[in-house]
């Protein structure tokens, strides 16, 4: 929705032949965006190669876990010389590689991106004023594709640091899934306000410790994407925890990224010996090795420390 407002012949690929054809037919996507209207401009196909000819730009809109297997059946389709522009957020589990990692080892020749911060899907569908950040390790890409991508509602900053905006995006969901756990259990706004900034804290460690800006962590993709992430049941990972919080069931739920980025974000952190205590006890809470209230009971009697 946001390149077809600003304009760009936009062509999206997709699995399911209903969806497209209520795409092509309605402008809606009533599965995923109620009844929006998108714009008129952009024309779906279930057929992958007609639509990654000739493209200028790819959008890699996969789920974190799925990114390589899809990227992978595509691979020979997407031109060579088109950036391939990363949506998803999250860790690949049993790798422990970010998605820039995942795609250089399944498209080497690439230039990669990485398009993060707080945006609701169906916020930037309905043209609600947005502001992100696109990562591109080369500048001057990476300054192409934010004036490409921005439009009327939609304001992207550009910046180098392609691991920091990825670390940012993937880690936030965990947070969220915590924040919202904390809510669902009673624990009240107080408990959930620390978490987040507590959260943040482990954020910014592991980001220091991967070689990221504390800028990129302070910004859209950080800080920003957190905020919003983890303070509205909007967001899938922030419900995914409320529900867990209330004991509701859990099956069945939509694509919530942090459940996969837990356990590996966990172990990652463990080998490197950094301290996120509240990672490793969302990890332990959705594995089911403790209860919420374990976990927080665990939280508030860790030795005491400066606040660093
Ligand atoms: N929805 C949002 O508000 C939003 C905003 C910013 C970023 N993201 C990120 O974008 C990523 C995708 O999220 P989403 O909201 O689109 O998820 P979703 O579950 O709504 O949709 C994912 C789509 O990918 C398809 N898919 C799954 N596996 C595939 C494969 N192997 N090949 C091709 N297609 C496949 C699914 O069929 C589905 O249509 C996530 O990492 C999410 O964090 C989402
Ligand atoms: O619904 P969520 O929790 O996947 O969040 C969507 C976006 O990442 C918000 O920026």
């Amino acid at each position: 929705a946001m390149t077809a407002s600003s304009g760009h012949d936009t062509r999206l690929y997709a699995r399911d032949h209903e969806m497209v054809a209520i795409l092509n037919a309605q402008h809606q996507n009533p599965h995923y965006l109620g009844d929006i209207e998108l714009p008129k401009g952009i024309r779906a196909s279930t057929d992958a190669a007609a639509v990654l000819d000739g493209a200028d730009t790819v959008l890699a809109v996969i789920p974190a876990q799925a990114m390589r297997d899809g990227l992978s059946k595509l691979k020979t389709l997407i031109p060579q010389s088109a950036p391939v522009i990363l949506c998803a957020k999250g860790i690949e589990r049993g790798t422990g590689r970010l998605m820039s990692e995942v795609v250089a080892e399944v498209l080497p020749d690439h230039t990669i991106a990485a398009l993060s911060g707080p945006s609701f899907a169906t916020d930037v569908a309905r043209g609600l004023p947005t502001a992100v950040t696109i990562a591109c390790a080369d500048a001057t890409i990476a300054e192409e594709l934010a004036a490409i991508l921005s439009g009327p509602a939609f304001r992207c900053y550009s910046t180098t640091d392609l691991k920091g905006v990825e670390i940012g995006g993937a880690l936030k969901n965990v947070l969220a899934i915590a924040a919202g756990a904390a809510i669902g259990r009673g624990y009240g706004a107080s408990a959930q306000a620390a978490l987040v900034t507590r959260g943040f804290a482990e954020l910014r460690r592991i980001a220091q410790a991967m070689g990221a800006k504390p800028e990129t962590i302070m910004g859209l993709s950080g800080l920003g994407d957190l905020m919003l992430t983890c303070s509205s049941p909007q967001s899938r990972n922030y419900s995914y925890g409320l529900a867990l919080g209330r004991g509701e069931d859990l099956s069945n739920r939509p694509l919530a990224e942090g459940v996969a980025t837990a356990p590996i974000a966990a172990e990652l952190c463990e080998r490197h010996a950094i301290a996120a205590p509240i990672i490793a006890a969302v990890a332990a809470l959705l594995a089911g090795k403790i209860t919420i209230n374990e976990a927080v009971t665990a939280l508030i009697n860790r030795p005491l420390k400066s606040e660093d």
